[in-house]
């Protein structure tokens, strides 16, 4: 499941209409709508028969859809109203549902019944899709409060009105859909939040785009990828194999961090923690976790700066772990003691407010354009770099590639959750992943595990979880000797 650009779209969009009759991808994009419109309607009320359907119709193709989809609807005895919200409706599509009987009425029109009376079995939002600009004219955002406020379930085309389809931002209003079915490739908005929520359900309807051969903007983990690429250990595997990590996180006023830091390494299968943060913290991971060890000696990487607060060292600590070579984590305070120039071995940690500060901007920028931020923080630093948060985005210096883990519950997002996520992609790391793999299986494990239990857990409680879930997907793995690991040095 990968995400594409506008522009990225429109590209692929004309190579495969310049190969067909003109309309042929309107018509394919509403056959495929009309089938998931269909569905809904029956899921809902039975039957498409006599359902009360309600069209929002944009300026551009994407009402051209809805109406086409709408045609077919009446055809099939529906009830259905284009309803005008903005600019001149797609001409044929229009006369398409009229003369399948479906009616037109203006948004703007006075004679049209107040918008408290909405009564109709589903809406369908086609008033703008890759084309649009973010938010909605005033009208267009009451109609989607009222249409909310009502109950209407709305199933979006392409995407709902008013988020932004390149940075899954939503700065203005948008409409909440139930579904959302999209043409021929995913795009950002789709993975990324908020717009992400604002999707409900995702359809994609082939409509034969070929997706071969480009690079696509986002790539999307799932849990195969999990099950394929995590490194289970096998019959050859003793602790080094497995990987040693050394942890310095936690202090005096903090020492939580490196309790739950040390948590996230060890459950997620370090062959041993070496935990050479601060005694407030070692003496509580003596007593919980008695395999961890506190004298410093060999470690395959290292994991810094969680819970560190005030480190007049920090500098140096992290300068002295540089010269080593050896992969490392920087999370949490440790990134304001970073050195110009990291290698792309290093992975950071930051969320947003964290990866502001590294790029000198402030938090509603990254949280304008995530995407753009996680490049700019890897091309900045030149270290791996994990935008922690509700979407949790990878980054490689030196390439466009962007890779967003796989989403969980938003109970996740509690203080301590980013500590025990660093650990884990410390253990990542020391096992012999690539930074980026260590970043999108440690994020998208953390996410599996809440979906997979009765939540809110405390972040180390739900680390204890990680065993349970690593097994399910041992099971799922494919042959080992036969599987191609997509994240190899
Ligand atoms: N291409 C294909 O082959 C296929 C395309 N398909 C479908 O077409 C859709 C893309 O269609 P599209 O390019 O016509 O753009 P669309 O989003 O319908 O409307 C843009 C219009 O809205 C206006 N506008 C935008 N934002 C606004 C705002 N906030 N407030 C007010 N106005 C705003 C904007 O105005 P302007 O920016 O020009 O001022 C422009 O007039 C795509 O999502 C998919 O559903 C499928 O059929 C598969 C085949
Ligand atoms: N809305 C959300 N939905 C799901 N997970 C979230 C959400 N917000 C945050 N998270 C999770 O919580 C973690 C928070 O990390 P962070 O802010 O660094 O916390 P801390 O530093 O207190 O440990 C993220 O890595 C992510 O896993
Ligand atoms: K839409």
């Amino acid at each position: 499941m990968n995400g594409y650009s506008v522009e990225q779209v429109r590209t692929l969009e004309q190579r495969a209409m310049s190969a067909l009759p003109d309309g042929v991808l309107m018509q394919r994009a509403a056959a495929g709508l009309t089938a998931i419109l269909a569905a809904e309607l029956v899921r809902r009320r039975g039957g498409v028969y006599g359902a009360r359907v309600l069209i929002m119709v944009g300026p551009g193709n994407n009402g051209g859809d809805a109406l086409y989809a709408g045609a077919r609807l009446a055809r099939r005895g529906a009830s259905v109203t284009a309803l005008r919200c903005v600019g001149t409706p797609h001409a044929a599509g229009l006369a398409a549902l009229q003369a399948a009987g479906g009616v037109v009425t203006e948004l703007a029109d006075p004679g049209r019944p107040a918008s408290t009376s909405w009564t109709v079995d589903l809406a369908v939002d086609g008033i703008f899709g890759i084309g649009g600009r973010p938010g909605l004219p005033d009208p267009v955002a009451e109609l989607a409060v009222s249409l909310q406020a009502s109950g209407v379930p709305v199933v979006a085309v392409d995407l709902p009105s008013g988020v932004e389809c390149d940075t899954g931002a939503v700065p203005a209003a948008s409409f909440h859909a139930v579904r959302t079915v999209t043409f021929g490739a995913m795009k950002i908005c789709h993975l990324v939040e908020p717009a992400r929520s604002r999707c409900g359900e995702l359809d994609l309807v082939d409509i034969g785009l070929d997706l071969s051969g480009g690079q696509p903007t986002l790539t999307a983990a799932e849990e195969s990828m999990l099950a394929s690429s995590w490194p289970f250990p096998d019959e050859r595997s003793n602790k080094y194999t497995r990987g040693v990590v050394g942890i310095d996180t936690g202090s005096d006023a903090y020492p939580g961090a490196g309790i739950l830091s040390t948590h996230g390494a060890v459950y997620a299968g370090a062959g041993m923690v070496r935990f050479l943060g601060p005694a407030a913290a070692a003496q509580v991971i003596r007593a919980e976790l008695p395999n961890v060890v506190f004298a410093p000696g060999r470690v395959q990487a290292r994991l810094f700066g969680s819970g560190w607060g005030e480190r007049p060292d920090g500098a140096r600590v992290i300068a002295e772990a540089l010269e080593s070579e050896l992969p490392s984590v920087v999370d949490a305070d440790g990134l304001r003691y970073l050195p110009p120039r990291l290698p792309p071995s290093w992975l950071l940690t930051p969320h947003a407010g964290e990866l502001a500060r590294l790029l000198d901007g402030d938090r509603a920028e990254v949280e304008a354009d995530p995407i753009g931020a996680v490049r700019a923080g890897a091309d900045l630093t030149g270290a791996t770099v994990l935008l922690k948060g509700a979407t949790q985005l990878v980054a490689r210096p030196g390439t466009s590639e962007v890779q967003v883990a796989i989403p969980g519950p938003a109970w996740t997002g509690q203080a301590g959750s980013g500590d025990v996520l660093a650990g884990v992609c410390a253990t990542l790391l020391a096992a012999g992943k690539r930074a980026d793999a260590a970043a999108v299986l440690g994020a998208s494990l953390q996410a599996v595990t809440a979906a997979s239990v009765p939540g809110p857990l405390p972040p180390h409680e739900l680390a204890r979880h990680f065993a349970r879930v690593l097994g399910a997907l041992e099971s799922r793995a494919p042959d080992r000797c036969g599987r191609k690991d997509l994240w190899t040095h």
